[in-house]
């Protein structure tokens, strides 16, 4: 209770001048009592004078729960000098409004300092009992004097004595009476269960604990406040605090009387009873429904592809290092997925394509799972498969086999048809590492090594895959090392004329002269350049030094002769390579003419319709075109007729077996006959025998280039074999 004033306690206690008259009734305190009092009144103002006070207090502060009350002097102070002044009203004979009002101020004075009343009514007989030796001096011993006298101030003590109680009792009720509208206000839901009951039933629960389940109070009071069978998440906590007499908080899934369910938080803690006996709980909850939805919409974000929806790389990292420590029989398995030639995709059909693919790739991966295998993606095509408990390492295989197979199915995307592989590599734990960080990078190791061994399939990572990353990885900066000092040289083979072994012209092939390695072949270093993007300055290399090269021929008066130039898949990819061959061209000198330039047919086949184009304004710039390795890909004639190419270039592999496979023999009779319908020139690659010659040359190709008329040489070397003569 503050300090209020005496007069607005009395009108919250409800203490007007009725009840003053009722209680003065009812003590028989009237006025010949008031008379009686004043009579003494100055001999008891003495005895108040003579340091009663300090006496007194002295008296109290001697008692050590009250010495602990009154430690403070400025409270004591104020104390005295209350008191000096009761002590003078006491005996002044009004009793009236005013008289009551500082009564109870006294009171409130006193409950709030926590004297309790057993101490309150000791230190008030102490009073008293210092005032009946001067009552009975004054009455000279008369009993008729004193009797009066003495009764007048019992009833004015008792008066104030009741007053006094009653203040205590009215700041009790007072203290209560804001506990409960404290409790009934709050935001929180609050609820007291009983303790000594089965199933801990609801004695009370307050509005804020009706609004969050959606309950009246009269509709759950009374029932059980943890059902006995409750298993759900969440009440473990709250039976283990229970148990122990402790305090518990937990976090629920409760259905509201609405029937939806909501996140709600709860506090529990014991109520005792002053021996200590839990006598009840008390709880507050909470509806943390938002604030969980944030948390998983948050954690979602935070494990999560948002393209794809997917586990990404920190969600994949926790289910391996889960399913790692779990101790199983069997294997887990990481397939780490990469998807061929999406990079193109994107790049040539824009990302809103790509991203579509994306999207169908992960559900395909799916759908092609159990529900416990783990899908994740790792950023742009790269995916990983986790699949946890193998019983074997075929199980693994099998399901690797699945992937490829169904990746392997083009995706229709709006209205495009994209062709669609990917290459798997699959570590296996605890056989290739006990860590994710480890089985991780094994199986991207596995993956490259199944890219390298065709496109679309699988493979599984093997112990010295490691070291083969890293001579790979040296290779690579090597290359790099090279491009920049001018290790790259470019050797030409001879292209001649079956019919008279007359030279035609020349296919520039790029060597590499390593300063420790010697002489490394292109087979070895084209696919890391082609990989690493490295192919196309590597290209720029090799078509300017053709360049220049062809023009020396030019100007130094050799019959017209061509000069392939081989261009990777990649560096036909380019947007402008039309204006870099054309640059080149221009600085070097060199004749369109005398240039042929060389594409595989699978790069042509690719993107047809951008080839076409592209090998439209080559054409008119007046460079010829040749398709490389004809027979390996899976050319569409109706292309084939579009394309402005001029010549076809025969496999090396099919012109192998020729003429003892008859397979081959078909094949390559079916080249040469389908070139002669589309008008185009021919060539075979890799003849190293006079029987391959003279099977070609019957079958009515009329170029060649191989060993047999000799094998790619520096230009000088090829001057010398093959141009001297003729001017050079
Ligand atoms: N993008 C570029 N690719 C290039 C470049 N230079 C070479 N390459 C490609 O590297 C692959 C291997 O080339 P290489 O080792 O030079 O092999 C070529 C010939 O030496 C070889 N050949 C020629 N005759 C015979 C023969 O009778 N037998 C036999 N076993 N091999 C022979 O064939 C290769 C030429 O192939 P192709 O280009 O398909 O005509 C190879 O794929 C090269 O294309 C470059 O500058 N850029």
């Amino acid at each position: 209770m503050n300090a209020a004033s005496g007069s607005a306690i009395a009108r919250e206690m409800r203490v007007d001048a009725d009840e003053i008259a009722e209680r003065k009734a009812f003590l028989r305190l009237g006025e010949d009592d008031a008379a009686s009092l004043r009579a003494v009144h100055a001999a008891i103002g003495a005895q108040g004078r003579h340091g009663f006070s300090d006496a007194f207090y002295a008296a109290l502060r001697s008692r050590p729960a009250l010495a602990a009350l009154l430690r403070d002097d400025a409270t004591v102070a104020r104390l005295k000098a209350a008191h000096e002044r009761y002590f003078r009203e006491l005996t002044a004979g009004e009793y009236g409004t005013d008289y009551v009002a500082r009564r109870l101020e006294v009171g409130v004075t006193h409950a709030r300092i926590g004297l309790e009343p057993k101490w309150y009514v000791g230190a008030f007989r102490e009073y008293l009992s210092g005032m009946v030796d001067t009552l009975w001096t004054h009455s000279g011993g008369r009993r008729e004097q004193f009797v009066p006298a003495f009764d007048a101030l019992l009833k004015v003590a008792l008066f104030d004595l009741g007053l006094t109680l009653d203040t205590y009792i009215h700041a009790d009720k007072r203290r209560i009476a804001l506990r409960d509208r404290a409790i009934e206000s709050s935001v929180n839901g609050v609820f007291i269960a009983d303790a000594g009951q089965p199933c801990y039933p609801l004695i009370y629960v307050n509005p804020a604990f009706e609004r969050v389940l959606g309950s009246t109070a009269g509709t759950i009071v009374g029932k059980p406040c943890i059902c006995r069978d409750e298993v759900a998440d969440g009440y473990a906590e709250i039976r283990r605090a229970i148990a122990h007499g402790t305090e518990g908080n937990t976090v629920l899934r409760l259905r509201r009387a609405d029937g939806e369910r909501r996140w709600i938080e709860l506090f529990l803690a014991p109520v005792r009873s002053e021996a200590g006996a839990v006598t009840h709980f008390v709880g507050v909850l909470n509806d943390v429904t938002d604030r969980k939805d944030a948390e998983a919409r948050l954690s979602h974000l935070a494990n999560h592809d948002p393209l794809t929806g997917l586990p990404n790389r920190n969600l994949l990292h926790d289910r391996l290092a889960h399913a790692i420590t779990r101790r199983g029989e069997g294997l887990n398995a990481v397939l780490f997925l990469d998807l061929d030639r999406f990079k193109l995709i994107n790049d040539s059909y824009g990302h809103d394509v790509g991203d579509e693919l994306l999207r169908a790739v992960a559900a395909r991966l799916q759908h092609c799972l159990r529900a416990g295998d783990t899908v994740a993606r790792l950023g742009g095509d790269e995916f990983v498969v986790l699949l946890e408990d193998l019983p074997s390492v075929d199980a693994a295989a099998a399901i690797a086999g699945k992937i490829a197979s169904r990746l392997s199915v083009p995706v229709t995307v709006g209205e495009r048809e994209l062709p669609l592989a990917a290459s798997v590599g699959i570590a296996l734990h605890p056989r290739d590492g006990a860590d994710p960080q480890t089985l991780l990078k094994h199986a991207d190791t596995a993956m490259y090594r199944a890219k390298e061994a065709g496109r679309g399939g699988f493979c599984f990572f093997a112990g010295d895959m490691n070291a083969q990353a890293l001579q790979r990885l040296t290779l690579e900066n090597d290359l790099r090392r090279a491009l920049d000092n001018g290790e790259l040289e470019v050797f030409y083979q001879a292209q001649v004329a079956l019919v008279d072994g007359r030279l035609t012209g020349a296919e520039a092939l790029v060597r590499w002269r390593h300063p420790e390695k010697g002489l490394v072949p292109p087979a070895v270093f084209i696919p890391v350049a082609e990989e690493t993007g490295l192919i196309v300055s590597l290209g720029e290399q090799v078509l300017r030094a053709a360049c220049h090269q062809l023009a020396t021929w030019q100007r130094q008066g050799l019959p017209r002769l061509t000069v392939a130039v081989n261009l990777s898949p990649r560096q036909f990819r380019q947007p402008d390579l039309v204006d870099r061959v054309a640059a080149i061209l221009a600085e070097t000198g060199a004749d369109p003419g005398w240039l042929e330039l060389e594409i595989t047919e699978s790069a042509a086949m690719q993107h047809a319709e951008e080839t076409i184009r592209a090998l439209r304004r080559l054409r008119e710039m007046g460079v010829s075109l040749a398709i490389d390795d004809f027979g390996t890909g899976y050319s569409s004639l109706s292309y084939l007729k579009r394309f402005p190419i001029d010549k076809l270039k025969i496999d090396r592999s099919f012109v192998q077996g020729v003429p003892d496979n008859g397979d081959d023999a078909a094949i390559v009779q079916a080249i040469i006959a389908m070139a002669r319908s589309l008008g185009l020139a021919l060539l075979a690659e890799g003849v190293e025998s006079a029987a391959q010659r003279d099977f070609l040359q019957a079958q009515g190709c009329a170029v060649a280039q191989g060993w047999l008329f000799g094998r790619a040489v520096p230009a000088a070397a090829f001057e010398r074999d093959h141009l001297a003569g003729h001017g050079a």
